[in-house]
C-alpha cells in the first residue's frame, strides 16, 4: 500500500479480501484505523452473476445447477465458491474479531445501481470527504441498462464500465433460484442484524 501524505486518502479495493481467512488480521496489523468499504448485493444474484463472469472464461462449463447443489438437487454445495462467498454473516464475523463495527460502511449493490449518487453520498460521509459526487454526475445508459458518467475525470465524454460489468445473466431455472433464496434467507437475516441495515433481499 502506498503511503498516504497529510490530507490523502489511500484507497485500495480487491473484491476477495472480503471472504479471505488471513485478510482482516493482516489489515488490522498494517493499520488498525483502516475504513473498510464492503459492497454486497442480494447472494442469490450475486452467485449467479459470479457464474456468469466464469462462464464467460470457461465454456463448456456444468450449468449453475450441477455446481450449486450436491447429487443432483441434493444439499447446497457451500464449498462453490459463488455459494460460499454470499454467507455474508460468517465472513463479516471473522472481521469483526479485529475491527469494530464503526470501521464498516455496507453499501447495496442494488441502490449503487438504483440511485448511485445516493451510495456514492454514503460513501463520502463515511471517508470525511465532501459531497463533491451527486446526481449531476449520473444518466443512465438505457443500452448499457445501468447509469454512467456524464464525463469521466479529464475527458469531455461520458464513460461507463466495461463490457465485463453488466453482462447478461443466464437463465437460471426458478426453483433453483426459489431453493437458494431460502438457503440464504437465515444467513441474510444474521447479517442484518449484525450490520443494522435491512438489504431487503428477502
Ligand atoms: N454503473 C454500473 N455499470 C455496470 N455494472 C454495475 C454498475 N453499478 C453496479 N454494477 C454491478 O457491478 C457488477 C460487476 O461488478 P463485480 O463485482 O463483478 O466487479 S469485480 O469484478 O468484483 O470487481 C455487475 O454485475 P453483473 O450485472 O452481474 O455483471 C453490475 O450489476
Amino acid at each position: 500500500m502506498p503511503r498516504s501524505l497529510e490530507g490523502q486518502i489511500t484507497m485500495e479495493k480487491t473484491p476477495s479480501y472480503f471472504v479471505t481467512r488471513e485478510a482482516p488480521r493482516r489489515i488490522h496489523a498494517m493499520s488498525p484505523d483502516t475504513k473498510l468499504i464492503v459492497v454486497v448485493r442480494n447472494p442469490v444474484t450475486r452467485a449467479i452473476s459470479d457464474y456468469a463472469q466464469t462462464l464467460s472464461k470457461t465454456p463448456g462449463l456444468p450449468s449453475f445447477r450441477a455446481l450449486a447443489f450436491r447429487r443432483g438437487l441434493g444439499p447446497v454445495d457451500t464449498a462453490w465458491s459463488a455459494v460460499r462467498i454470499g454467507l455474508y454473516a460468517q465472513h463479516l464475523a471473522r472481521w469483526l474479531r479485529y475491527f469494530p463495527l464503526s470501521r464498516f460502511l455496507f453499501v447495496s449493490g442494488e441502490r449503487l445501481v438504483s440511485d448511485p449518487a445516493g451510495e456514492l453520498g454514503r460513501v463520502q460521509d463515511f471517508l470525511g470527504l465532501k459531497r463533491v459526487v451527486s446526481d449531476k454526475h449520473f444518466y443512465f445508459n438505457a443500452t448499457k441498462g445501468f447509469p454512467c458518467l456524464k464525463k469521466a475525470q479529464g475527458s469531455g465524454r461520458p464513460r461507463c464500465l466495461g463490457k465485463s460489468k453488466g453482462r447478461p445473466h443466464p437463465r437460471v431455472p426458478e426453483a433453483v433460484v426459489q431453493r437458494l433464496r431460502a438457503f440464504y434467507r437465515p444467513f441474510n437475516l444474521k447479517f442484518y442484524q449484525m450490520t443494522g441495515q435491512d438489504f431487503g433481499w428477502d
